[in-house]
């Protein structure tokens, strides 16, 4: 029998899962890939094999209620059809924020879910779903061993400098600083970035993380030095309805002067801001690309965004002393061409070039003639959460063993 490992990443709305063979030496390997959506209305449930063949797939009445719990039984139940060949020995997950006190994966106990709940404040988007199939595994599975992966881990290695804002120093105590996040995604890209270009691997690069939430990371020999998110997922770029990072003057406006309250504020910054706030009409890119030659709203939310990230790579730039590639990653950095044009055609200063017809396909690599290059390279956050799953039970069976 087959041990495997099951990672989740949860949302508000949906559940993802992959369950990856644990094969002694090998990198995990994926078996079954699939999702639970629309929880709590019309939820759909949809699972593949690592080739991409629809496995399964279901759908729930609005009427009757599934939500996580019902998601995260229902996932053991399918699995457990597969019990004479496959036993689940532990469950990885995505969790956004691991703060001051979780720099590397951690083995789930009741403190360290108490530890976790007290950083939602910090990413209410993610947090609070991250942490419900914790919950849930911890109550009806006991006995199954849990490891949280997070987002900020990453970025561990930014200097003191980096990670610090000009706030006076008890706030610094109180882990008011820069973390970063969407780190699952840049260790994945840093660990494949070899099999590319070796000079990447080494150089000193932007990867571009694109997706309804976005972030940029500084890679100097693979390791992160800078990034534009920071105390929370807020920060940094536009998103598809966060608003990036604003003058902070504009929280105490709303406050004051347009008598919103704090709950109230923090709504508009992270769900009707962003690419939705400024055109008022999608989160979507797709949606947006296609109104974009007759809307001018669609082409102005767009724009910003473009010349956001521009702006924003700039600076990490110099944060690097230079470039030797970008890389283009999430939903719409590996699907978007148009975004990925637009933006290098901002980094001609930089010495990028773009490969029109390799940028049509999707690459991977992008740009033209010598200097930086530029390459779209998926991502595979639920990979990275498997192995680092998969080492710290190697870690925990060593520690029994000795
Ligand atoms: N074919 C596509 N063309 C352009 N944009 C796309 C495409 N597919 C997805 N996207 C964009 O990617 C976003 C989702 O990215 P994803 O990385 O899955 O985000 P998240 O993990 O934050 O939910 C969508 O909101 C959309 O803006
Ligand atoms: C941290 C974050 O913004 O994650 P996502 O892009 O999945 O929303
Ligand atoms: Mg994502």
């Amino acid at each position: 029998m087959t041990p495997v490992l099951i990672v989740l990443n949860a949302g508000s709305s949906s559940l993802k899962f992959q369950v990856f063979d644990m094969l002694d030496g090998a990198e995990p390997r994926l078996v079954w890939k699939g999702l639970y959506e629309g929880l709590g209305g019309s939820a759909h449930f949809l699972v593949k094999d690592a080739g991409g063949a629809v496995l399964d797939e279901m759908t729930w009445d609005s009427g009757d209620w599934f939500g996580h719990e019902e998601a995260l039984m229902h996932l053991v139940s399918w699995l457990s059809q597969f019990r004479e060949e496959r036993k689940p020995v532990a469950i990885g997950h995505r969790v956004v924020h691991g703060g001051e006190a979780f720099s590397r994966p951690v083995l789930v106990n009741e403190a360290v879910i108490q530890r976790l709940e007290a950083l939602v404040p910090l990413a209410p988007l993610h947090q609070p779903h991250n942490l419900e199939p914790i919950r849930i595994v911890h109550r009806r599975l006991p006995g199954m061993p849990q490891i949280a992966c997070f987002d900020t881990a990453f970025h561990q290695t930014q200097s003191e400098i980096a990670s610090l804002f000009a706030l006076p120093r008890e706030m610094r105590e109180r882990g008011v600083r820069r973390y970063g996040f969407h780190g699952l995604s840049y260790d994945y890209i840093s660990s494949v970035l070899k099999d590319y270009d070796s000079r990447l691997a080494e150089g000193r690069v932007v990867v571009a993380h694109l997706g309804n939430g976005a972030s940029l990371c500084a890679l100097e020999g693979g390791v992160s030095v800078a990034t534009t998110m920071g105390f929370s997922a807020l920060d940094g770029l536009p998103m598809g309805t966060r608003c990036g990072a604003i003058d902070a003057g504009v929280v105490f406006f709303m406050l004051r002067e347009m008598k919103l309250t704090p709950e109230e504020a923090e709504r508009v910054l992270y769900t009707k801001s962003g690419l939705l706030g400024v055109s008022g009409i999608s989160n979507d890119m797709r949606v947006l690309r296609s109104k974009a030659a007759t809307d001018v709203d669609a082409r102005r939310a767009i724009d910003l965004f473009v010349y956001r990230i521009t702006r924003e790579i700039g600076s990490l730039v110099a944060a690097l002393g230079g470039i030797d590639g970008i890389v283009f990653t999430a939903g719409i950095g590996e699907n978007d061409a148009a975004t990925r044009a637009e933006v290098i055609a901002g980094l001609a200063w930089a010495g990028l070039t773009l490969d029109e017809a390799a940028n049509r396909t999707g690459g991977p690599r992008i740009s033209s003639q010598s200097g930086p290059t530029a390459w779209v390279i998926p991502t595979n956050e639920e990979l990275v959460i498997a192995r680092q799953t998969r080492s710290m039970l190697g870690a925990m069976q060593d520690k029994l063993a000795s």
